[in-house]
């Protein structure tokens, strides 16, 4: 219960399914209810099972956080539900094609919803066609139906699309850095959640390096903001060059970076942070020839109970390494001043 609501706020498509089942209950039980009360045994069978299949595609929505699949199964059966409806009731049955329309660009992108409601629209206008008067009760009627579906369809589209687009911008804003386009703090909150819960499930060792560029003010206020930006975008692709594609870099804001790396020991950290200095002492030259350099802390994961405290503490050996005179790394198992257990292997300083 405790991270029911969180998860409703957070998924958007979750939210429209979960609503889905809520309105399926309320709005489509008391119909099968009715339809199966008057003897109309196809149309109640009809809602009966849709109300259940909806039901059982939320239950499984919540178990699995998969919402796609769901989203296509209930697109399915709602807009066969809807064709039924239509070939049963007739004209009285057509007014559920709106409510098909809106529903279908809820639960599935536009692009799939377009093709299911367009199919559903097509089958009832074929059906209505070869049984004259059954569904529709004259050419006219059919027509403006048709008309009415398609305007519908295509205002919904416009609107599921833009808001689609506008949906993943907002998520790409949120966990973007915009500067440097690797991933911000919130995103590396999560990831080394994952990443302690990994390596409790599994006994991954994960280690984490924080990296932060020596004397980067001097830059701004020699040369500018613009080849400070520049710098930073520089060092993020020195970076990338050096480590490997399962390693993940963000940026935890102004000049300092987090560097994430499963299966590491302090051997292969220190190796890594070596690398990483070596390019960019090397490769990235301010504008008057001088290296730009950077000091780098490190620790794994072991024995930190706590996201932040794992944090703290290599942001901890970044600045030991600092004072040590920068372009330095230290990188320290757990208790700085305890002696250190052979397994856990020495303190290093470059
Ligand atoms: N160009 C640019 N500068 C930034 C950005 N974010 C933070 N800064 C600057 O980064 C500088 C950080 O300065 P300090 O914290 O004094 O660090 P430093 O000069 O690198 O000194 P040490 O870390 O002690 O070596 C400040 O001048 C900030 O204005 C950014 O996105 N772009």
């Amino acid at each position: 219960m405790r991270t029911f609501w969180p998860r409703l706020k957070d998924d958007f498509q979750l939210s429209i399914i979960t609503l889905v089942g809520l309105l399926a209950v309320v709005g489509v039980s008391p119909y099968a209810v009715f339809r199966l009360g008057e003897g109309s045994w196809l149309v109640g069978a009809t809602d009966t099972f849709l109300v259940v299949s909806t039901l059982l595609a939320v239950v499984y929505a919540w178990r699995t956080g998969d919402t796609i699949r769901p989203g296509q199964f209930l697109a399915l059966i709602y807009s066969t539900g809807a064709f039924l409806v239509s070939a049963k009731l007739g004209a009285n049955g057509l007014f559920w094609m709106y409510v098909l329309i809106l529903f279908n660009f809820f639960v599935v992108p536009p692009l799939q919803s377009l093709i299911a409601t367009m199919s559903t629209l097509v089958a009832i206008c074929v059906y209505g066609w070869l049984h004259p008067e059954r569904v529709f009760e004259s050419h006219y009627q059919m027509a403006s139906f048709v008309v009415t579906c398609l305007l519908s369809g295509l205002f919904a589209f416009v609107f599921a699309h833009r808001a689609r687009v506008q949906r993943r911008l907002l998520a790409r804003q949120a966990t973007i850095d915009p500067l440097t386009g690797i991933g911000n703090r919130r995103t590396m909150d999560a990831e080394l959640d994952i990443a302690m819960a990994d390596s409790k499930r599994y006994g991954i060792d994960f280690g984490l390096l924080v990296l932060d560029l020596d004397y980067f003010k001097q830059i701004n206020d020699r040369f500018g903001h613009g080849i400070g930006d520049q710098v930073l975008v520089d060092f993020v692709d020195c970076v990338r060059e050096v480590c490997r594609p399962s390693d993940r870099l963000f940026r935890l804001g102004g000049e300092e970076f987090v560097l994430l790396v499963p299966k590491a020991d302090l051997n292969s950290l220190k190796a890594i942070a070596e690398h990483i200095q070596q390019r960019v002492r090397t490769q990235l030259l301010r504008p008057d020839g001088a290296p730009v350099t950077a000091s780098i802390g490190g620790s794994l994961l072991r024995g930190h109970a706590d996201r932040d405290g794992w944090l703290k503490h290599a942001d901890e050996c970044m600045y030991d390494a600092k004072r040590a005179g920068r372009d330095q790394t230290v990188i320290r198992p757990l208790a700085p001043n305890r002696a250190v257990a052979a397994t856990e292997g020495p303190d290093y300083h470059q």
